[in-house]
């Protein structure tokens, strides 16, 4: 397990990362989101010692990370680092060679990567001839062909097709199920709801929120959904009953207590038919913007 405990960075006067504390815990997939500047590419260029810390620490399982554990993650960095002009299959064997692979394993590796994301035909072409989305994959495939102890990926869906997310998201999750630990960014919030065990939310270099998706739903205020079939207006002037929204025979509602619920629900019946009465799970994106604020 990653833990990250209090990491600092600033620059000049900007505190780009600011007393950030997380896990990164075995067999999950923890989301690591948050606006544009929030500091997470800084906080994941830290935990991988590319970065100097200002302050606080990481540790691989309860003690300080060492170098060589470092070198056991699977790290895909922002600033996409391929060389243009070698060929896919020569760049990848050789990058698995800088990380202690055999050319031959480092070889049989990236050929079953390359057949996953449907690249076997590209291994001869030089990577400035392959799309955006297909240096992407590469690029991934550099990250994940070691076989690494935990991977920490920045932003790794961006630019990728419906397909290339589907063959790694299957990836990624191969990896947890065998226990290794996962941390990845993204704007995608669609994708981070679908595919993590944990989130952590960043804005302005602090964690505001953490935990599983379904957590941050329930942290937020019990609201209900009042369709009726006249207008709903009434429901402003019950006791016991904040309401959020009132729009034509439709209120948002949110009681006090489960008597002032009742007491709702009835006053609604009294008064004609109730054509929807159910409880709102907000959507990530809601909660993303309420704690980002
Ligand atoms: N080398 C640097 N020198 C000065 N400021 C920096 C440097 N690196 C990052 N910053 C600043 O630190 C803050 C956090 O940046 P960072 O790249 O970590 O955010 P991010 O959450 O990864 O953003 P994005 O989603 O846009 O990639 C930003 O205000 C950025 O401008």
């Amino acid at each position: 397990m990653i833990a990250v405990k209090g990491l600092t960075r600033t620059f000049g006067d900007l505190v780009a990362v600011d007393d950030v504390t997380f896990d990164v815990t075995d067999g999950l997939m923890t989301g690591f989101v948050g606006g544009n500047g929030a500091g997470k590419t800084t906080t994941m260029r830290m935990v991988m010692g590319l970065l100097a810390m200002h302050g606080g620490e990481v540790l691989w399982n309860g003690a300080p990370i060492t170098a060589a554990e470092r070198r056991r993650v699977g790290y895909m960095p922002e600033e996409r680092g391929l060389y243009p002009k070698q060929k896919v299959l020569d760049q990848l064997v050789y990058l698995g060679e800088l990380s202690g692979m055999t050319a031959s394993a480092a070889r049989a590796s990236v050929t079953t990567h390359l057949e996953r994301f449907g690249l076997e035909d590209r291994a001869g072409e030089r990577v400035e001839k392959l799309s955006l989305g297909n240096q992407q994959r590469v690029q991934i495939i550099a990250a994940l062909m070691t076989e690494p102890d935990a991977l920490i990926l920045d932003e790794p869906f961006s630019g990728l097709d419906p397909q290339a997310v589907d063959s790694m998201a299957d990836l990624l999750r191969e990896h947890t199920a065998r226990g290794i630990p996962v941390l990845f960014s993204s704007h995608q919030l669609d994708l981070v709801e679908r595919l993590c065990d944990r989130l952590v939310v960043l804005a302005h270099g602090r964690v505001v929120a953490t935990g599983s998706v379904d957590e941050l739903r329930s942290g937020g205020p019990e609201l209900y959904r009042l369709t009726l079939d006249g207008d709903a207006g009434w429901v402003r002037d019950l006791a016991g009953i904040h309401v959020h929204d009132v729009d034509g025979t439709t209120a948002l509602v949110e009681p006090d207590d489960a008597g002032a619920r009742r007491a709702l629900l009835e006053a609604a019946v009294s008064r004609g038919d109730v054509l929807d009465f159910a409880k709102q799970v907000p959507a990530l994106s809601e909660i993303y913007r309420e704690v980002t604020a």
